[in-house]
């Protein structure tokens, strides 16, 4: 990260599930224009720090400052409010609501992004706009729950393993739309199993094991870092 205070600060969280504790203490980092990529083996802690960050787990402790605001403790409505907005990894979509309705009801007047926007950002989503969202392609979804989440008007987009379970050509379109997202300057905290999708999105990457960040840095240095990678990452594309 670059000089300045970062957007999302997070540093000593704790989280449980019931009596099992699960994030042991996990401190990072997000910059103001920065994309950071968590990777990590299943079970490692990803998704719990998505939702830890977003209100939705009961027992956390520590501290993790968006914009100098302390998140923790504070309900999901109110953390969404203030401009975090979730992508869940099963992409949180109404299947009965047709994609302009998915839109239009997500949408905030103080986001930068409109539905009519949208459509010119995700070509395909327009040329189905008046179809349920349960009908859509896997990419299809993928793309509309990203499209909600901006609806949301985020200042830090968390993605939660966006491209699983889509074909590589729908995969490389949704790491177009990211790049995209980037270049128009939206931070984003990004959840990826797929080490070539981290590599072309993200500049900084964090390595979970057992609830704690146990190696960060930026693309060259994970590439110089093999052994870590390997040790600590289900890898798909090596
Ligand atoms: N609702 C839950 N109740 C109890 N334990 C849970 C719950 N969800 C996850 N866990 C446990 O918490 C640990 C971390 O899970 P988490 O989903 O955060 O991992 P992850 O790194 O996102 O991996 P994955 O790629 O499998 O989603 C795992 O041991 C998992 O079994």
């Amino acid at each position: 990260m670059n000089g300045g205070a970062p957007l999302l600060d997070v540093a000593g969280l704790h989280a449980w599930y019931g009596k099992s504790h699960i994030l042991h203490g996990l401190s990072l980092e997000v910059g103001a224009a920065e994309t950071v990529a968590l990777l990590g083996r299943n079970g490692a802690g990803k998704t719990t720090t998505m939702r830890a960050l977003c209100g939705l787990l009961p027992s956390v402790r520590g501290s993790a400052r968006f914009g100098g605001t302390e998140l923790l403790g504070r309900p999901p409505h109110a953390i969404a409010r203030s401009g975090l907005s979730l992508v869940p990894e099963h992409r949180g979509i109404f299947a009965s609501l047709t994609v302009e309705e998915n839109l239009r009801i997500a949408h905030r007047r103080s986001s930068r992004w409109s539905p009519e926007a949208a459509w010119a950002m995700f070509p395909a989503l327009a040329d189905r706009r008046r179809t349920p969202g349960g009908k859509l392609s896997g990419g299809e979804q993928q793309m509309l729950a990203i499209a909600r989440a901006l609806m949301l008007g985020p200042r830090l987009l968390l993605l939660d393993e966006p491209t699983e379970g889509l074909a590589p050509v729908i995969v490389e379109r949704l790491v177009a739309l990211l790049r995209n997202l980037k270049a128009g300057g939206l931070p984003m905290l990004l959840v990826e199993q797929n080490l070539d999708v981290c590599r072309a999105v993200a500049d900084r990457h964090a390595i979970l094991d057992e609830g704690r960040v146990i190696w960060a840095g930026d693309t060259a240095a994970l590439a110089a870092a093999g052994g870590v990678v390997s040790r600590h990452l289900t890898l798909e594309h090596a």
